[in-house]
């Protein structure tokens, strides 16, 4: 049955999430491609049970998990280990559409930038949803997080589509429920062990994107 936590098999867990994105990060500091995926397949989950209001944000996130993970499994998947393996890989081979959507709209670079914007929303609404008080309205922190993150990045008509979505969202207490972590001081410690480990994969990707200027891609 599928209920506001998901089915049993596809219960979110916050404890998942979180060893997915502690995995990301090899010994050098790069980023495992096949972990952030499995990060953002977690938090879909969640998306998910939310209802079908939200269908359109899941699809799009599915669609780019999807373009990424056949990267990782096509003939030159040894080059999609890493984050950035593969931003040296589409660079040095000319694979990335730089200025506009020419014969590479679907990059891996370009793809991943979207959901590298994504993870800083996410580090922005765990944070406000850690320090958060009781009366607090999930629908105000998620848009406050979106409006300083991704909105800078969407059309006026997904931005519109996004906040009506966002009005609909559950209460405070019963996110806090579904991260599957106890009580309400356990699920902000485990908020605080979280964000860090999101914060360092964000800037890391966030750094490599900058190195090569690619930030803006199209
Ligand atoms: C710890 C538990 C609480 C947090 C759980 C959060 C679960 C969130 C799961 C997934 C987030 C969705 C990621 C969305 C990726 C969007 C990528 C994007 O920007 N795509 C746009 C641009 O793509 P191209 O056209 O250039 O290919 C695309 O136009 C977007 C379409 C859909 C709208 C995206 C709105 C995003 C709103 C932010 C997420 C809100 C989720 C609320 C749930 C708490």
């Amino acid at each position: 049955m599928q209920t506001m936590a998901g089915s049993e098999d596809q219960k979110f867990s916050l404890q998942e999430v979180l060893d997915t994105f502690k995995l990301c990060l090899s010994e050098n500091k790069e980023v495992y491609l096949e972990q952030y995926v499995a990060g953002w397949r977690g938090l879909v989950k969640f998306l998910n049970s939310l209802g079908s209001v939200f269908g359109f944000i899941s699809k799009d996130a599915v669609g780019k998990i999807q373009i990424l993970v056949n990267y990782m499994n096509g003939e030159n998947a040894s080059h999609y280990a890493t984050v950035q393996s593969m931003v040296k890989y589409e660079v040095d081979n000319n694979l990335v559409d730089v200025n506009k959507k020419g014969s590479h709209p679907e990059s891996g670079c370009r793809t991943l930038l979207r959901l590298h914007r994504a993870l800083r929303w996410l580090e922005l609404f765990l944070d406000r949803l850690r320090t958060s008080t009781e009366d607090s309205k999930t629908s105000a922190l998620c848009a406050e997080a979106y409006n300083e993150s991704l909105a800078q990045h969407h059309p006026w008509m997904i931005r519109k589509a996004a906040g009506m979505a966002f009005l609909v969202l559950p209460g405070r207490q019963t996110f806090f429920e579904v991260m599957n972590v106890g009580p309400p001081e356990q699920v902000v410690a485990k908020l605080g062990e979280a964000l860090p480990l999101i914060s360092e994969v964000y800037q890391i990707t966030e750094d490599l994107y900058a190195q090569h200027n690619m930030l803006d891609l199209p």
